[in-house]
């Protein structure tokens, strides 16, 4: 166990220590993550970077307990996840983590309103009224509660996604490729609305991306290569971003094809 005895030491939401994940057996194992230990401090916005393949969607479900680590341990919080049951994890997901993914994954049937207050319901708990309407406030969606997901704009259907995981004040929230799907301006929309989460609501966000002016909205980037930590920016700009990510495809291509 460790103690936070420094009061200046912003506590982890959460955080891989020497974890590696390793898929496959015999001669087509991957080690999608080789020996990672990294913290990603509470009230803070956070991308992952990297070359595709390099273990970002990896490393993001090993935090989230959707991927059990081969080796080392993550947590959320103080809570070790490898000591959980299956049930234990969901209900660690569900009360815990708010999740926003790329392709949205609302429920068609369900209006606007009903997909966000959602994982409360399933929780047995009713949302705060006050604090629904602050994140539905803002995200912008007051006149589109009543609407089918199928009636929204994809940008408003991720911008439900984004009030759904913001309504249950998870410990953070984990975004993969928020942005995916969206054009420029909608994305614009989603990555100021996770900033705003963490800037005015105190939210963690944790995002995996692979465009640089999305990378750019947050506090800092953490770059992964072959399933390692390569490097890490502080306050990133898109440009010093994409400059960082051009310097991985020369050294990939200075080592040539790396093979099976
Ligand atoms: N279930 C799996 N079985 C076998 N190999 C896997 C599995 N999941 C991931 N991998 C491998 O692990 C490595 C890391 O994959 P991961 O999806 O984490 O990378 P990524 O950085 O998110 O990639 P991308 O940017 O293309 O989404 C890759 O080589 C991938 O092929």
């Amino acid at each position: 166990m460790t103690t936070n005895i420094d009061p200046t030491v912003v506590p982890d939401a959460a955080r891989a220590v020497r974890v590696s994940r390793v898929h496959g057996e015999g001669d087509t194992t991957v080690r999608a993550l080789d020996d990672i230990t990294i913290g990603f401090p509470r009230g803070r916005f956070t991308a992952v970077m990297g070359p595709s393949g390099s273990g970002k969607s990896t490393l993001l479900h090993c935090l989230a307990g959707l991927d059990a680590v081969t080796d080392g341990a993550v947590y959320l919080g103080d809570t070790e996840l490898g000591s959980l049951s299956d049930r234990q994890l969901t209900r660690l997901r569900r009360d815990r983590i708010g999740f926003v993914f790329q392709a949205f994954n609302l429920l068609p049937t369900m209006t606007a309103l009903e997909n966000i207050v959602l994982p409360a319901s399933l929780a047995g708990r009713r949302s705060d009224p006050a604090w629904l309407d602050r994140v539905v406030a803002a995200v912008g969606l007051e006149q589109r509660l009543q609407h089918r997901p199928g009636e929204l704009s994809g940008g408003q259907q991720q911008r439900v996604a984004v009030a759904r995981a913001l309504v249950g004040r998870p410990e953070i929230v984990m975004a993969d490729e928020p942005t995916g799907n969206l054009d420029s301006r909608a994305g614009a929309e989603v990555l100021a609305l996770l900033r705003n989460a963490v800037d005015e609501l105190g939210q963690t966000v944790l995002m995996v991306t692979h465009d640089p002016v999305a990378a750019g909205y947050a506090d800092s980037v953490v770059f992964l290569a072959d399933g390692r930590i390569a490097d890490h920016m502080e306050a990133p700009t898109p440009d010093r971003v994409l400059d960082r990510m051009k310097a991985f495809d020369r050294v990939a291509a200075g080592a040539g094809s790396r093979g099976e």
